[in-house]
């Protein structure tokens, strides 16, 4: 038995993931105007992602659930206690994430989304899910939300947030990373800085593509 996959948070897993498949087609028309190149510029860009998310402003974006999966585990394996998120949304990362707190016996989930409409989805769905108690949502820039009051050590740190601040966030927390702790990155090919940082051989990082679309790095140091 597992938080992930009992009531009251499996079947809103369930009905989560259902919406987000069915509003594939509404996200693709918010950036249909939009050119390839000018989509590949704004998701690379450190200064117009808020052009970006604010045009997406009522979409899920959500992990897929396979990566939902993996969070849950990752968190489980490495007994998690302390974990930091760069995009919340709708919260369905979160969910995966603050399941793993409640049965790794409790924790502290600091999570960051600049949209407000999402951060109340978000606040919703933990309630609805039982998980709030563990779960801080911290509205605005997550450049300046997450460059305060953080644990002093980090076991995991899930970045999904605008790819290119990938980098940036990373700074912001990596002081904090026990040794072991993990990364993952959702979607880190957006992030050509990123990947270079943590694929560097004194990077201080063990880092591999996973599955199709994720970066998993682990913290180098003594456990
Ligand atoms: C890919 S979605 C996150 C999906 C979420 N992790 C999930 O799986 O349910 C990225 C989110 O990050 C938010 N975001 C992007 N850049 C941000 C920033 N600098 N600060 C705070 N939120 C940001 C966007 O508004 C968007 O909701």
């Amino acid at each position: 038995m597992t938080t992930l996959t009992t009531t009251p948070l499996a079947p809103l897993l369930d009905r989560l993931f259902d919406e987000a498949d069915a509003a594939s087609a509404e996200t693709e028309a918010a950036v249909a105007d939009l050119s390839d190149e000018a989509r590949t510029r704004l998701m690379r860009s450190k200064t117009d992602y808020r052009d970006l998310y604010g045009r997406l402003k009522n979409a899920p974006l959500a992990v897929s659930r396979e990566t939902g999966t993996l969070l849950y585990m990752l968190a489980r394996s490495s007994r998690a206690r302390t974990i930091v998120e760069f995009g919340t949304s709708f919260g369905i990362s979160t969910l995966h994430l603050a399941a793993a707190l409640r049965d790794n016996g409790g924790g502290r989930l600091i999570t960051s989304e600049f949209e407000p409409s999402k951060v109340a989805r978000a606040c919703d769905n933990l309630t609805a899910g039982g998980l709030s108690d563990l779960v801080e949502i911290r509205e605005g820039d997550a450049l300046r939300t997450l460059s305060v009051d953080l644990p002093d050590t980090i076991d995991l740190l899930l970045l999904d947030g605008a790819k290119a601040l990938y980098p940036e966030i990373l700074s912001l927390v990596e002081s904090r990373l026990r040794p072991g702790a993990l990364i993952v990155a959702d979607n880190a090919d957006d992030s050509p800085n990123y990947l270079a940082r943590m694929r560097a051989s004194v990077g201080g990082y063990l880092s591999t593509p996973f599955g199709e679309d994720v970066e998993l790095s682990m913290r180098i140091g003594a456990c």
